[in-house]
């Protein structure tokens, strides 16, 4: 199939070569017309190579006669011209030079051999075509010559990374194009799931049903995965495509009276058609049209170029897409979402804590009962951190065994003691510029805590084994339910850890003293297992919402949403009854406890949180005097 385009111009562009595989993939080198350039490992070579097969003036190429020729200059390895040994060879473009494992190839911009100043020729289809697509490897800027349009290139490869979806990356690439190559229209069309094309976007988009294209030719393009470039498609109307389906499906008209896309009634006098790939399928084209003056083939390249680079960030575009979506289904059916729920004053304190910390950078030691929350105030310390694009890691010291913890944290090296079968990259290195998060760090031996208290006064660390110190930059949340200080006190806690890790502390407050969160969080995991265990009808009879609004929570909000999950589950229709929370010692629980200063406790909190903090006003509610509710909140360790 041939094409014919006119061309306005005499193209100045230079040949060049493109190295296509060996060390130096990707790169290209630039030929000058007007001195031989030397191919080699030498340091004079005008195309130096790496590669070790090269000699170190292996071959020269140079340009004579009108044509550019290739000589092997007694190299040691030899010179694969087109995959035959040669020790010259006349060079055409697309031909390629092997060297060892580097590919070199020969691309000459159209009309850069030829000195035929005529304004229009001929020019097979395969000269205006592109190479077949061959995936993210394929280099999108390999047929680019213009310095220009690879800085106009380098330009949208940054917007394309920071495009967060596709339609911001579709704008990004339209707006580039429309500006640089001054197509009167730009558009995208996406294969609509039946083989025709249904326009995406269209700019003007006043122009969408201008923008037509025979659908052979489409058919063409999208299997041969080539570009193609049409002026004058007056021209070409009814030559080689016969078929005038419209592609917009704008007109569909039958037989004669259907317009063609490229045909003579249309105000183009110029049409580029560049298939858009993701993931090896076609997902529809790039089109561009211009009425007057032509395109140009550097505009040509460069959309063909900028076609590629949008394969590429479509699909990475998409596929950011699908994880967010994946991530808000496993989110939705997994309870432990990272919201913390919670808005009694207890909470609200704690969340404007949270924010506090996490901007700072010091260790933070989180307390609390178990099953209260720690670990998911330690994730909102990390996400409130400018480490929150790193990851945390969550460590269970607890759930190592003690031999182990030493090797786990820090590594070790394979045969560094029985059972060390490979090398192990211990917890602290992964966790190297982001953040862990040590759970029960009082379970630690003190062997390790030694090791961590040099980590957190920045010092390097010997892994397990290992010959070479390592040093990390890791922010550690540590968090327990146990008495520290206690431990402090009968030596099983380095005194000296404790208050490097308690830089910062944060009291996270039993469930019974946060009253209405108690509520928040039944509608919280409510709402939650209702649709996880897809019974979305699901209702909570009056008795049963009391009774787990009475109840103690001696195991805290696990507790309550176990409690929860297990009742959606078990319920019959319509509701949730107080038979099927399973709390049948709920009268009991109300005094779970029988020690006064537990009592005195509670009362202090309730009354604190009734008043918002404020002591003379709690100790009003109380009975007491102000300096009898100062003494025993400090005495209870009580967070206002
Ligand atoms: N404020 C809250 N909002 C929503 N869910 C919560 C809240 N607090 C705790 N949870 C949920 O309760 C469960 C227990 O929380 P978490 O594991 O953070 O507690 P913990 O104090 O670290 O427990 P442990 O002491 O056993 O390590 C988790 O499923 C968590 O998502």
């Amino acid at each position: 199939m041939r094409f014919e385009y006119s061309r306005c111009e005499k193209r100045l562009m230079t040949a060049y070569l493109t190295v296509r595989s060996g060390p130096e993939k990707g790169r290209q080198f630039p030929l000058d017309r007007e001195r031989p350039m030397h191919i080699g490992r030498g340091k004079s070579c005008e195309i130096m190579l790496t590669d070790p097969v090269s000699s170190r003036f292996h071959a020269v190429i140079y340009f004579e006669d009108g044509n550019w020729h290739l000589r092997d200059t007694s190299s040691r390895n030899g010179t694969l011209v087109n995959d035959q040994k040669t020790d010259h060879a006349r060079m055409l473009s697309l031909h390629t030079i092997t060297i060892g494992s580097t590919e070199l190839q020969l691309i000459e911009p159209a009309g850069e051999t030829s000195d035929d100043t005529s304004l229009t020729q001929t020019v097979s289809f395969e000269l205006v075509k592109t190479e077949h697509w061959a995936g993210e490897d394929q280099d999108p800027i390999a047929q680019v010559a213009s310095t220009g349009h690879l800085i106009d290139l380098y330009t949208l490869s940054l917007s394309l990374l920071r495009c967060e979806n596709p339609d911001e990356v579709i704008s990004t690439l339209i707006e580039l194009l429309r500006d640089r190559t001054q197509a009167d229209v730009v558009g995208i069309s996406f294969d609509a799931g039946d083989g025709r094309l249904k326009p995406r976007r269209v700019e003007p988009p006043d122009a969408a049903n201008l923008i037509t294209i025979e659908k052979a030719l489409v058919r063409r393009i999208v299997k041969e995965g080539e570009a193609v470039w049409i002026n004058d498609p007056a021209k070409t109307n009814g030559s080689a495509l016969s078929s005038a389906d419209q592609l917009s499906g704008t007109d569909k008209r039958s037989g004669a009276s259907k317009r063609s896309g490229i045909g003579k009634n249309d105000p183009w006098s110029d049409i580029i058609v560049a298939p858009i790939h993701c993931d090896d399928t076609n997902m529809g084209v790039l089109q561009l049209y211009r009425r007057d003056p032509n395109f140009s083939q550097s505009q040509f390249e460069l959309t063909i170029a900028a076609a590629r680079l949008l394969s590429i960030g479509l699909s990475r575009a998409f596929e950011r897409d699908s994880l967010k979506a994946d991530r808000r289904r496993i989110a939705d059916r997994n309870a432990d979402s990272d919201e913390l729920v919670g808005s009694s004053a207890v909470m609200q304190k704690l969340k404007e804590r949270i924010e506090r910390v996490g901007k700072a950078s010091g260790s933070v030691l989180i307390r609390g009962e178990s099953g209260v929350g720690k670990e998911l105030v330690a994730r909102a310390v990390h996400r409130a951190s400018l480490r929150s694009k790193r990851p945390m890691l969550t460590v269970n010291c607890a759930a190592i065994p003690h031999e182990l913890i030493e090797s786990q944290l820090f590594g070790h090296r394979k045969g560094s003691f029985t059972g060390a079968d490979n090398d192990h990259i211990g917890w602290f290195q992964q966790a190297h510029t982001g953040t862990l998060f040590l759970d029960e760090v009082g379970e630690l031996t003190l062997e390790g805590q030694a090791k961590l208290l040099r980590i957190l006064e920045g010092h390097p660390f010997l892994p397990v084994g290992a010959t070479e110190e390592v040093l990390v930059d890791v922010r550690v949340i540590a968090a327990t339910n146990r008495d520290l200080a206690e431990f402090v006190r009968e030596k099983r806690f380095r005194e000296d850890l404790f208050y490097r890790l308690s830089v910062f502390e944060l009291l996270v407050p039993p469930l019974r003293d946060r009253g209405d969160d108690i509520e928040l969080l039944v509608g919280h995991f409510l709402d939650h297992f209702r649709r996880q265990h897809g019974r979305p009808l699901l209702a909570i009879s009056d008795e049963a919402r009391i009774r787990l609004l009475e109840y103690a929570w001696p195991g805290n909000v696990r507790q309550l949403r176990n409690v929860i999950d297990s009742a959606v589950v078990m319920a019959d229709d319509p509701a949730i009854e107080a038979d099927d929370l399973g709390l049948r010692d709920a009268g009991l629980s109300r005094l779970d406890t029988l020690r006064l200063d537990e009592w005195e406790r509670r009362l202090i909190r309730k009354a604190l949180e009734r008043t918002g903090g404020n002591v003379p006003e709690a100790a009003g509610l109380l009975g007491i005097s102000r300096a009898t509710a100062y003494r025993k909140i400090t005495e209870y360790e009580i967070d206002r």
